[in-house]
């Protein structure tokens, strides 16, 4: 552990210097065992409570062993219709890709700050690596307790020059073992659309161009007074993501006002959420739910989304196939670059982002 070095805790523009100016990150604060949260990370009570966690209530476990049952195919167009969330098991993924990538993961935050701080927006040799912390502080009226790596895939070769090294390869391993399983569940989700054939051109708006996120959410003083993530809904087709042990993923449940589900951790399974882009290519048919992650007083927890999406300059809207039988587009076409732009030039914000994408009348 780091050795104790005094920042003065009550000054935050100290604060924001060490965690952000000087890269040490959320995770660095956590190290020097502060012993209260600073008060830019205290966000607004309604945002830190959920009034009602469901404990009955889960997202459906999908055993992917037989691919092609119907019983199976069908779980999971349900599962998207329904709850926009759903964990897979026996998913062809191999169980030692998840715990390589999870180890390289306290890898990459186990580096120093000023080896990590060379992927800052600031000092990143370029836009597809970044390094950084909460989600758009410039932007956040409260901060959230989260440090991360995001890493927009272009090539291996690119991958090789610019992808931190001590996670690269486990990283581009995670990606290529999931491909088959995205396919396979693009597939079957577009099956129910009547989307029997997906072209190049179908295949690009789907899974044209792909983000894997890795991360870090460490020990925090006051996890009651902050969140992890807050509430927000991806902007990706659909993402595949990797938890830990840890817990702490709750997602919007059907239950009327303010109700949550915790995602509980499974040993080897991977979550599937669907994200807003597929929300309106399906036209709303299939849900891209908000979620959130809480703070934990007790145990560092790692996370690791892949998030599928369309191509930057890709325009989105409903499918044909959608509308054949005369139903209204909700949404209208947007650039996919602009949709994504909108949401992270703010806050978080729960599900206010696809708004973007709605015809106003
Ligand atoms: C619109 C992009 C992201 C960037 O466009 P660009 O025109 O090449 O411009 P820049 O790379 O300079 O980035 C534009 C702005 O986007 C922001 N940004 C660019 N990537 C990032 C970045 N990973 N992080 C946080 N700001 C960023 C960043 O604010 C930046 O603004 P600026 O402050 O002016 O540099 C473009 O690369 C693009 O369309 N990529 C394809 C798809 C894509 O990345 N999709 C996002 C999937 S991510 C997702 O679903 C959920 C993510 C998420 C993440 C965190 C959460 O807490 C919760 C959810
Ligand atoms: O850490 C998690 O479990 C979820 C993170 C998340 O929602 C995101 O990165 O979009
Ligand atoms: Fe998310």
């Amino acid at each position: 552990m780091a050795p104790a070095i005094s920042i003065s805790l009550n000054d935050s523009s100290d604060v924001t210097d060490f965690v952000i100016k000087q890269g040490h990150g959320v995770k660095g604060l956590s190290e020097r065992g502060i012993k209260s949260l600073p008060e830019q990370y205290i966000q607004p009570l309604e945002e830190r409570l959920m009034t009602r966690i469901e404990p009955q209530e889960s997202i459906p476990v999908i055993d992917m062993s037989k691919w092609d049952d119907a019983q199976v195919t069908n779980s999971i167009c349900d599962a998207a219709e329904k709850w926009g969330f759903f964990q897979v098991v026996n998913h062809g993924v191999p169980l030692q890709v998840l715990d390589d990538v999870k180890k390289a993961t306290y890898g990459f935050f186990g580096l120093s700050a000023a080896e990590k701080i060379k992927y800052s927006k600031e000092n990143s040799s370029s836009n597809n690596v970044r390094f950084g912390t909460s989600f758009t502080p410039q932007v956040e009226k409260a901060l959230e307790w989260k440090d991360y790596l995001s890493l927009f895939y272009v090539s291996d070769e690119e991958a090789a020059a610019l992808w931190p090294p001590v996670c690269k390869d486990q990283i581009l391993e995670y990606m290529k073992s999931s491909k088959f399983l995205i396919d396979h569940l693009l597939q079957v989700l577009m099956k129910r659309l009547n989307v029997n054939e997906i072209d190049e051109t179908k295949q690009s708006l789907l899974t044209g161009s792909v983000r894997t996120n890795i991360n870090y959410y460490p020990i925090c003083p006051n996890p009651e007074l902050t969140v992890g993530v807050g509430r927000h809904s991806d902007v990706s087709t659909l993402t595949v993501l990797l938890q830990d042990n840890v817990g702490g993923l709750y997602v919007r449940g059907n239950e009327g006002e303010d109700s949550w589900i915790h995602v509980p951790p499974i040993n080897g399974a991977i979550v599937i959420n669907i994200g807003d882009a597929l929300q309106i290519l399906s036209n709303g048919r299939y849900r891209s739910v908000e979620h959130r992650v809480t703070a934990n007083g007790s145990s560092n927890r790692i996370s690791v989304p892949i998030f599928v999406n369309p191509r930057p300059q890709d325009m989105i809207g409903p499918l044909p196939e959608t509308l054949a039988n005369g139903e209204k587009p909700i949404y209208k076409q947007v650039l996919y670059s602009d949709y994504v732009k909108h949401f992270f030039r703010k806050a978080h914000d729960g599900k206010k982002t696809v708004d973007f994408a709605k015809f106003t009348n």
